[in-house]
């Protein structure tokens, strides 16, 4: 298979956590004869500082001529801690997903055997579970009017939903429960926000279409707590963007890592792979960051094309250095290994086995 790969790297530990997804993917399209041919762009803080945009029209045209998206991590310090930035790296990333109609925004959740016992919660809460969380990507309140502060001391941001927003991701997530354990849980604030109880109206409708299909309803905040109490009760979890973006920070506790979370971030037409975490600034250039977010977002991008086998084959990698503790510090404090180590057993792994 050939296909054309948009790499943005992006800003802090990015370009390092891609390099190592780059070098597993070189040993699976080695191994499996393909041919991945890799395109990179700027975005985020590198694209502000190199063309003054943090999406510049350069980068969404290398996007739109590729088959898929690898994306690393934006974000600088710089910004974070200045209110008044007029242009901000995240911005890029929105803006990317918005015009590519990235709208729905996968994040597995898995309690990886080997290392049940490396996190802060108790094994046998976390042992099994196995869940999926379906993020709005493209709505709410990250993308309704703004109203900045001009000095005034108020300011705004209008969260919206469109029913289509919501049907459109919800049929979605049905399809995804219908092919798992059958079970769906629509997470929102129905008890106060208008817009969550638009969800409710428009996903209690669609089940009907999905019968096999079980589907039940927990506010956010009761959510919060649920991820961590009982995680294995989960299967697909459905849920607006900003309180998806909250819960699966919150849900990587349960794979022991940030570092080991993935997602996919899927249009109609456009597809984009990216770790869930951020850029992690206080890591940049330490080789020390845990590149298996983006490695396993790597085989999410696998298992798009169809690449099944190749997809399970990186799989079977990780559960082998997890076995093995070849990990990064945050898995492995006492005696952590680089982060190019870890892209290299993988490869190792891939192209021995
Ligand atoms: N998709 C993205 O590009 C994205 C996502 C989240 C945050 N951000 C940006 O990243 C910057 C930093 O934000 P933050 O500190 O809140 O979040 P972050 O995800 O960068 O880091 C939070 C913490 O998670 C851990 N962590 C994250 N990635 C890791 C990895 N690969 N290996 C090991 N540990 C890891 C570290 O302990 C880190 O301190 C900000 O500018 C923010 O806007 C970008
Ligand atoms: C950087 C930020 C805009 C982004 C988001 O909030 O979607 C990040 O936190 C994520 O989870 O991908
Ligand atoms: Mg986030």
């Amino acid at each position: 298979m050939n296909k054309k790969v948009a790499v943005l790297p992006g800003d802090g530990i990015g370009p390092e956590v891609i390099e190592e997804t780059k070098k597993v993917l070189h040993a699976i399209a080695t191994k499996y004869n393909h041919t991945f041919e890799y395109t990179e762009a700027d975005v985020g803080a590198i694209a502000i500082d190199r063309h003054g945009d943090p999406l510049p029209d350069s980068t969404l045209e290398i996007c739109k001529s590729s088959d898929a998206l690898l994306f690393g991590a934006i974000g600088d310090p710089k910004y974070d801690n200045d209110p008044n930035a007029p242009v901000r790296p995240e911005q890029g990333l929105l803006k990317l997903r918005k015009e590519l109609n990235l709208f729905a925004n996968l994040r597995p959740i898995l309690a990886f055997d080997a290392i049940l016992h490396l996190s802060p919660l108790k094994e046998d809460r976390i042992k099994g579970s196995d869940f999926i969380i379906y993020r709005e990507l493209t709505g709410g309140i990250y993308f309704g009017d703004k109203k900045e502060d001009n000095g005034e001391g108020v300011a705004s941001d209008l969260l919206i939903y469109h029913k289509e927003e919501i049907r459109r991701i919800a049929r979605l997530a049905f399809e995804a429960a219908k092919k798992r354990r059958g079970k769906m849980t629509l997470v929102d604030k129905a008890n106060v926000l208008a817009s969550s109880r638009l969800w409710r109206k428009e996903v209690q409708q669609l089940a009907n279409e999905y019968p096999e299909v079980t589907l039940d309803f927990l506010f956010v905040d009761n959510a919060a707590m649920q991820i961590i109490l009982r995680p294995s009760q989960f299967d697909v979890l459905l849920t607006s963007n900003m309180f998806g973006d909250i819960i699966s920070d919150e849900a990587s506790v349960i794979s022991g890592s940030l570092g080991l979370s993935p997602s996919a971030s899927i249009g109609d037409q456009y597809a984009m792979f990216e770790p869930i975490h951020g850029s992690y600034p206080q890591a940049k250039g330490k080789n020390i960051a845990n590149p298996m977010a983006t490695i396993l977002s790597g085989a999410m991008m696998l298992e798009h094309w169809g690449l099944m086998n190749e997809a399970e084959k990186v799989k079977e990698a990780i559960n082998r250095a997890l076995d093995e503790n070849i990990v990064t510090e945050d898995l492995n404090p006492a005696t952590p290994h680089k982060t190019s180590e870890v892209g290299s057993f993988l490869s190792e792994y891939i192209l021995n086995h």
